[in-house]
């Protein structure tokens, strides 16, 4: 079975792919979240698994956006606990790290730490794996990468500070994907889904109100604009139910006042 992912092993997607399907899983990298849902779009690879939100960072709204634009569903849920690690060629010292590059959610948990060291610049790079995987291959000093231990071992690459994002409870929330609508084994507890609602003074109380009164809890509700008509948006919103008649209750409420949904998966709260 193939899975498609954004990274190379030692990356934090390649971890969640093999400890969601398996040691054995064929796992095929991509540089771009874009390429790894064009792939499960297309049909080449099955399966697609992607970082959506970190405890620290937030959201990675784009994600949300290639979903919507690639017809993808999501069929399962999975958080997994980041340590990161800042990694140098061996011998190297914290006074000679002049850069330090990786993952831009990577960075962003890891501000604070580098907030002592204002002499290092960070740059966005591919995933975190890939950069610790380019010092070992060329044998680069005065750069670091901020990786899990994983990645140091496969690259050997020392380990200069361990667990340095901000909060050490790190979790990023990662989303199973594929082309079909998934047949479910389990019962649904919760559910992912855009809505689009006219740009009306109380239209989201309104929303937000027909959600509640079907007991919806929402854990996440992100406005993101409607780019084919300028300022007006939509929400991607999380909720988890009780009920799953009362789930369709509500869709069919905001459906019946002027929203339109569109559901991204129902899938089992693993949280
Ligand atoms: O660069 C990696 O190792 C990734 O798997 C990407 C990613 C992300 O997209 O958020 C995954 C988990 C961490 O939050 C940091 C980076």
């Amino acid at each position: 079975m193939k899975v498609a992912i954004q990274g190379i092993p030692g990356s934090f997607h390649h971890q969640v792919a093999l400890n969601y399907f398996g040691a054995e899983t064929e796992i095929e990298g991509f540089r771009t979240f874009e390429e790894v849902a064009k792939a499960v779009q297309r049909r080449e690879v099955p399966y697609g698994v992607m970082a959506i939100e970190n405890s620290i960072a937030g959201a990675i709204l784009p994600n949300y956006d290639l979903i919507d634009r690639h017809g993808l569903h999501i069929f399962e849920e999975y958080y997994l606990p980041i340590s990161h690690n800042l990694m140098v060629l061996p011998g190297q010292k914290i006074t000679d790290i002049k850069e330090v590059k990786s993952h831009p959610m990577a960075l962003l948990q890891c501000k604070r730490f580098f907030e002592d060291y204002p002499d290092i610049k960070l740059i966005d790079d591919v995933d975190t794996a890939t950069v610790a995987r380019r010092i070992s291959d060329e044998k680069i000093k005065g750069l670091g990468a901020i990786a899990s231990s994983t990645a140091a071992k496969i690259y050997g690459l020392e380990i200069l500070a361990h667990d340095i994002q901000t909060i050490k409870n790190n979790f990023t929330r990662f989303i199973l994907l594929q082309e079909d609508k998934p047949q479910q084994s389990e019962k649904p507890n919760k559910a992912s889904f855009k809505i689009t609602i006219r740009n009306e003074k109380g239209s989201l109380a309104k929303l937000l109100t027909l959600l509640s009164e079907n007991d919806l809890d929402l854990s996440k509700i992100q406005s993101i604009p409607v780019i084919e008509n300028p300022w007006h948006y939509a929400f991607f919103i999380d909720a988890q139910f009780d009920d799953y008649a009362k789930y369709l209750k509500a869709i069919d409420a905001v459906n019946q006042n002027g929203g339109e949904v569109k559901i991204f998966g129902e899938y089992v709260s693993r949280k």
